[in-house]
């Protein structure tokens, strides 16, 4: 990561209920993009690799621990941000522990996949929802 430091890796779950329903967060206010839903994630930090990012941000933000053998890598964005380059990489995740809240006072909701179509997402996470329409569909996760 030092040699490139103008990467940003970032990890986020597509948290998947009994019904096929995922788990969205809505950023709050001060943060860039506040207000549009986007999934549970965050920044990789120095010394960490992806998977355990992914443990940690969904343990501080959902209170929930998930397992990196129940973790499948989806697929993954890669678009500028300001005067970085964001990696967004998506796993896709049906078995946790514990229940899903709201640990940092962000907004959730579970939604369906045609439910997310009609909601503001960022510009990185628009090709996501066909990803997970058609894992969902095939019954493949
Ligand atoms: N978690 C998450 N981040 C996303 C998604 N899509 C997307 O473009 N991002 C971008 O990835 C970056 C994640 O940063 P963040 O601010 O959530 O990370 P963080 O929790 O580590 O925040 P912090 O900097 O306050 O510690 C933001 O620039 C955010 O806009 C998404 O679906 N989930």
């Amino acid at each position: 990561m030092e040699k490139n430091p103008t990467m940003l890796f970032v990890v986020a779950a597509a948290l998947v209920n009994q019904v096929n329903e995922i788990l969205v967060q809505k950023r709050p206010e001060g943060k860039p993009m506040a207000g549009l839903w986007e999934f549970p994630g965050g920044k990789v930090e120095q010394n960490e690799n992806p998977e355990s990012a992914l443990v940690r941000e969904l343990h501080e933000e959902l209170g929930i621990t998930i397992h990196s053998e129940k973790m499948m890598p989806l697929t993954f964005a890669s678009e500028a941000l300001g005067e970085k380059n964001l990696l967004l990489l998506l796993y896709i995740c049906r078995e946790w522990d514990g229940e899903a809240q709201a640990m940092e006072g962000n907004s959730l909701r579970w939604v369906t996949i045609a439910e997310m179509r009609g909601l503001s997402m960022p510009p990185a996470d628009g090709p996501f929802i066909g990803h997970l329409a058609r894992m969902l569909n095939d019954g493949a996760a």
